[in-house]
């Protein structure tokens, strides 16, 4: 049976759901900021609300709806990074200004353009309120997106919000023609420090290994529709920042996760060495290929004491 959904934010990843499930039998609206249209004006009369906007119009939306939320509507959050003012997550974000709202996180190996053309695809759907999970696991899953529960929100959003650092620095191992093994190197070594963020946050080091995290890795690092993954190889062949981003022209979260990461790291004793690299070829401090120099040069170290 249907269910009301209002999804926010049109863009390539709201768009996909929304058809998606609409096509499921769902009623399905939708919101964007081009539209005109205020999004209060949707969330009577809904049985859940998709938040899809990317993570920099996030807090501004969150203030905006909040007077007005249903009592006990639920919200299903879609963005992935971390906010460069408050240094939070979506729904860190969601839940100070939602303080009784039921909060969901979607995250996992999910390319918009692979999804929207019905190619198989597994994602997460978590929830602290694992019952809550459950009943939009079995309304939201199809045969070609199929959703599996987790109890670690933030743990799955802190995975997806690293894991576009790491896809920005695998484009520009790639873009460097750094080979197979520098690749797989950065990769693991790239899991490891997501893990580092995901573990202080207070997420549960299984949800590392799952769908989210380097499920999402490994799509995301390796296929040239992932915009940061086109951003780091766009570094990689000389572009500044502002270029890269005018050529993708789309939403590219790696950067500013990549910042407030680091924000976020300096007040909190983390090492993150593949996010410190990538920001400083960002901000053109260093060049590509001596952000690699720099990582090859650390000190040795055993594997899994720290990244
Ligand atoms: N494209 C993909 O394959 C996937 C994207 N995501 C995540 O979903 C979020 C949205 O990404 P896309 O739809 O791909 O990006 P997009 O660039 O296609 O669209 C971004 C959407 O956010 C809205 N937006 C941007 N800034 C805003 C602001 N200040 N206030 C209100 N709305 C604002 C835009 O109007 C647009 O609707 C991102 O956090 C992304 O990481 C998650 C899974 C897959
Ligand atoms: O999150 C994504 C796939 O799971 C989309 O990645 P990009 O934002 O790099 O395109």
């Amino acid at each position: 049976m249907g269910i009301r959904i209002a999804v926010l934010g049109l863009g390539a990843w709201g768009q996909t759901l929304l058809e998606r499930w609409g096509q499921q039998g769902h009623i399905v609206t939708g919101w964007s900021r081009r539209s005109g249209s205020s999004p209060v004006d949707l969330l009577a009369n809904q049985d859940l609300v998709v938040s899809a906007v990317a993570m920099a119009g996030v807090q501004s939306l969150a203030e905006q709806l909040a007077p007005h939320w249903p009592t006990g509507l639920p919200l299903l959050s879609c963005s992935k990074g971390l906010d460069l003012q408050l240094l939070a997550t979506a729904t860190q974000l969601w839940s100070n200004q939602l303080a009784d709202a039921p909060l969901l996180v979607l995250s996992g190996p999910n390319l918009a353009t692979e999804v929207r053309q019905g190619l198989p695809a597994a994602s997460v759907i978590a929830a602290a309120d694992q019952d809550l999970a459950r009943r939009f696991q079995q309304q939201l899953s199809d045969t070609s997106l199929r959703l599996y529960t987790n109890t670690d929100p933030i743990g799955t959003e802190a995975a997806g919000a690293l894991k576009n650092v790491m896809a920005v620095a695998a484009g520009i191992s790639d873009g460097l023609a750094l080979g197979a093994n520098a690749k797989a190197s950065l990769l693991c070594r790239g899991l490891a420090e997501i893990g580092v963020v995901l573990e202080g946050l207070g997420g549960a080091t299984s949800t590392l290994y799952g769908l989210a995290g380097l499920g999402d890795l490994l799509a995301t690092a390796n296929s040239s529709l992932s915009r940061n993954y086109r951003c780091g190889v766009l570094l990689a062949e000389g572009c500044s920042e502002q270029q890269a981003s005018e050529r993708i022209s789309a939403t590219v979260e790696g950067p500013r996760t990549a910042r407030a990461a680091l924000q976020l790291a300096s007040r909190k004793g983390w090492h993150l060495p593949i996010c410190e690299q990538v920001v400083l070829v960002l901000e053109g401090h260093t060049t590509p290929a001596a952000a690699v120099k720099a990582l090859m040069e650390r000190d040795l170290r055993p594997e899994w004491q720290q990244a």
